[in-house]
């Protein structure tokens, strides 16, 4: 069967995985943004969570008061996974290919989260192991990936490609316009290759990291934590090489999306982190490009106990945790408003001077009315 569209990116590409020193969010900038919340309408730190989240983006801005994100992008990452034939998810792999189509049919979780939040939902198909639309296959690698129980995920070319298809989808988001990018993910059996790269890299027991992924029962819970088990011995010789890491044990859409996190903030572009597969991709895009959490924030913590290691391992504190287990990018987009609210507050609140309201600290020089009025730093509120 030829259903692949051939990768635009060169086959084994030396430079896939390497990737330039990231530079931080601007310290400037946030200074600024911390300075502002003080001139603000409210008592000192009222605004708790949010005052720090919007200096973060005003840091991501480069410029303070920051904008409201115009266009925020979701690109959920599509993938089949061999170990899903193992008994390791409650749903069947065929799942992955038809909610390819539901997404591009507007129908999923993530088309209903992002349609009230104003992002943009864009589907690729890395790794489904069937035919899908080509329009959203331009950037496959292969059909599924490994059965990392057994074998490893990729080849290593396969995975250069993988990691530079994902640089390329960010580079083709953020030269489009966006101004914050989510990554999601749909295949069925993902929660086990995420949890092996959580586990083998916060030298954690499988016991301890693996979760009930879809929903499954007790005996699928004792072959998925056997599957994570043969994984993570297979995964031991090669988890202080990133891409290695990511060629034995994990597949072509967590490669990519390891590829994109990274990319993003190379491209100085925020992101919204998801749940563990997201979240355990962000983990090895760390490894490949030291400082990228930088140009993160945890969308949510969901339920899946390898996704506590992962968020406490990167020292990210999720904004909601409302025990959701989907993924898809829907726990980064719940968390979407509150990331607008810290702008909208920190840019469009007046100052004490500019609404006339009475700081708490005493008034240096009272200033009369004619003073104020001249005031080129007087904002319109
Ligand atoms: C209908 C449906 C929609 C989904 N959307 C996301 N997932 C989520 O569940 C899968 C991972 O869980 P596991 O490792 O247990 O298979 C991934 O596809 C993930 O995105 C879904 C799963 C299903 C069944
Ligand atoms: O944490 C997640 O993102 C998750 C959990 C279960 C199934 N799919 C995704």
């Amino acid at each position: 069967m030829t259903t692949e569209s051939p990768s635009p990116v060169e086959p084994g590409s030396p430079t896939a995985a390497a990737f330039d020193a990231v530079t931080p969010p601007s310290a400037a900038a946030r200074a600024d943004a911390d300075a502002r919340q003080l001139q603000l309408t409210k008592p000192t730190g009222s605004l708790g969570r949010l005052e720090s989240l919007a200096g973060w983006v005003a840091a991501c801005q480069d410029q303070c008061p920051p904008h409201l994100f115009e266009r925020p992008r979701v690109v959920v990452f599509a993938g089949d996974h061999g170990v899903a034939r193992h008994g390791v998810s409650a749903y069947p792999a065929e799942v992955t290919a038809q909610m390819v189509s539901n997404f591009q049919a507007g129908g999923a979780a993530v088309n209903a989260l992002a349609a009230i939040t104003g992002a943009g939902v864009r589907v690729v198909d890395i790794a489904v192991d069937s035919y899908t639309d080509p329009t959203v296959a331009t950037h496959k690698v292969r059909r599924s990936s490994g059965s990392i129980d057994r074998e490893d995920a990729l080849t290593e070319d396969e995975t250069l490609r993988a990691i530079a298809a994902g640089r390329a989808i960010a580079d083709e988001e953020v030269d489009s316009g966006a101004d914050l990018l989510i990554a999601g993910e749909m295949g069925i059996g993902n929660t086990t290759p995420a949890t092996v790269l959580i586990a083998a890299l916060t030298d954690t027991e499988p016991v301890v990291a693996v979760g009930r992924g879809t929903g499954i029962d007790d005996a699928g819970w004792a072959r998925k934590t056997a599957a994570v088990r043969d994984a993570m011995r297979r995964a031991r010789p090669v988890v202080k090489d990133p891409a290695a890491l990511l060629r034995v044990a994990s597949g072509a859409d967590l490669a990519a999306m390891a590829g994109f996190l990274a990319q993003a903030a190379l491209r100085r572009t925020p992101v919204i982190l998801d749940g563990v597969v997201v979240t355990a991709a962000a983990m090895v895009a760390e490894e490949l490009a030291p400082g990228a959490r930088d140009w993160w924030v945890a969308g949510h913590r969901s339920t899946e106990p390898a996704h506590t290691l992962a968020l406490t391992h990167l020292r990210l504190e999720p904004l909601v945790e409302l025990d959701m287990r989907l993924g898809e990018g829907s726990g980064a987009l719940v968390a979407l408003p509150l990331l607008q609210s810290a702008i909208a507050t920190l840019t469009n609140m007046a100052t004490f001077a500019d609404a006339g309201v009475s700081s708490g600290e005493p008034e240096p020089d009272a200033a009369g009315p004619e003073d104020e009025a001249t005031d080129p730093d007087a904002a319109p509120h």
